[in-house]
């Protein structure tokens, strides 16, 4: 059973995984967009900081898929100060395609205090007909409230980070955007296999990958669907995007939700108390080296 595509709160519908090109070396970056298309991805996301749109437009090129055949996220990352539109347009240039499917604000920040004359500027984005549908990115839900509280268009979606040693701080946000039909579009979410290894979510995970006979990314993944978040994700293993597909097929039962979430909130408060220990530390040397000081100088 192949990945539904999700629908968004503008009418048009999303695939429900993207590929995406952070980090990718310009060297390298068409060859594995190229390979991610030709595995079956019909969903690539991109940014203006990513900075190899160029090479991402080749493998598009290349592929010969229609354009209507395949999503396309790109990202306003206010690169060298520009502007959404100067930036939309430099986008649509270096990719070679007359329209993007989803332009996002990449960052709150980038808003520089004004979130509601930002988003304007994404509004007129829309009715010029460059890009399909807006959306947002790294939104806390005091910032969708500042942007929902002047806007004329509702963002579609808030790219956000989403693995299981956030979910127990996200889940306000993920509820108040699912009051408002804003979709969620997670990234990172294998972070507890690339860099929080042998962290509590792991045995939980690997029960579930066992039993239904998947590997641990892919149940993670389903972890993210069960969310209703569309998976942002990437590789350049041929074998492992394969998998990720198939996470179209994993379904798994609230209770294996819930022992992922479970741990992934053990791991999270694990995090703040070493975070708060670490700040603490911080305190104790300096007070301890401004005693030595003073008593040196007596
Ligand atoms: N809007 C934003 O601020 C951000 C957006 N993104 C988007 O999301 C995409 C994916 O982001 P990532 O953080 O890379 O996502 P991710 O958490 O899905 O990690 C992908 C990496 O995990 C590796 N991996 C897969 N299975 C593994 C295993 N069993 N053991 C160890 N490693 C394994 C893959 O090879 C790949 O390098 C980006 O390319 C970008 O498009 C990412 C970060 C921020
Ligand atoms: O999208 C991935 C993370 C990232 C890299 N550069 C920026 C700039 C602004 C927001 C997010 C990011």
């Amino acid at each position: 059973m192949p990945f539904k595509d999700i629908l968004l709160n503008d009418g048009r519908k999303i695939p429900a995984i993207g590929f995406g090109s952070w980090k990718i070396p310009k060297d390298v970056c068409a060859g594995q967009v190229g390979q991610a298309i030709d595995v079956g991805f019909d969903h690539l996301d991109t940014a203006q900081v990513y900075r190899n749109d160029e090479e991402v437009g080749q493998a598009l090129k290349e592929s010969g898929l229609s354009r209507k055949d395949i999503w396309i996220t790109t990202k306003w990352s206010g690169v060298d100060d520009k502007d959404p539109k100067t930036s939309c347009e430099e986008s649509l240039k270096k990719l070679g395609i007359e329209y993007i499917d989803l332009y996002l604000i990449h960052h709150p920040r980038l808003c520089k205090g004004d979130i509601e004359g930002t988003w304007k500027k994404m509004e007129e984005l829309k009715k010029s007909g460059f890009v399909k549908s807006i959306g947002v990115s790294n939104f806390t839900k005091e910032d969708l409230q500042e942007l929902l509280s002047s806007a004329s268009i509702k963002p579609v979606v808030n790219q956000i980070l989403l693995h299981p040693y956030v979910i127990k701080s996200t889940t306000p946000l993920l509820q108040y955007m699912s009051s408002q039909h804003i979709v969620p579009e997670g990234y990172s979410t294998l972070i507890p296999l690339t860099s929080k290894p042998g962290g509590p979510v792991d045995k939980p995970v690997e029960k579930i990958a066992k039993r239904l006979n998947v590997k641990p990314e892919q149940v993670l993944l389903a972890w993210s669907k069960a969310k209703d978040a569309v998976i942002v994700t990437t590789s350049s293993r041929k074998e492992r995007l394969e998998g990720y597909l198939d996470v179209g097929d994993i379904v798994l039962t609230k209770d294996d939700v819930k022992a992922i979430d479970d741990a992934g909130a053990k791991g999270e408060l694990w995090e703040g108390r070493k975070q708060r220990l670490a700040v603490g530390a911080k305190y104790v040397a300096a007070a301890g080296l401004l005693g030595y000081l003073l008593y040196t100088r007596l």
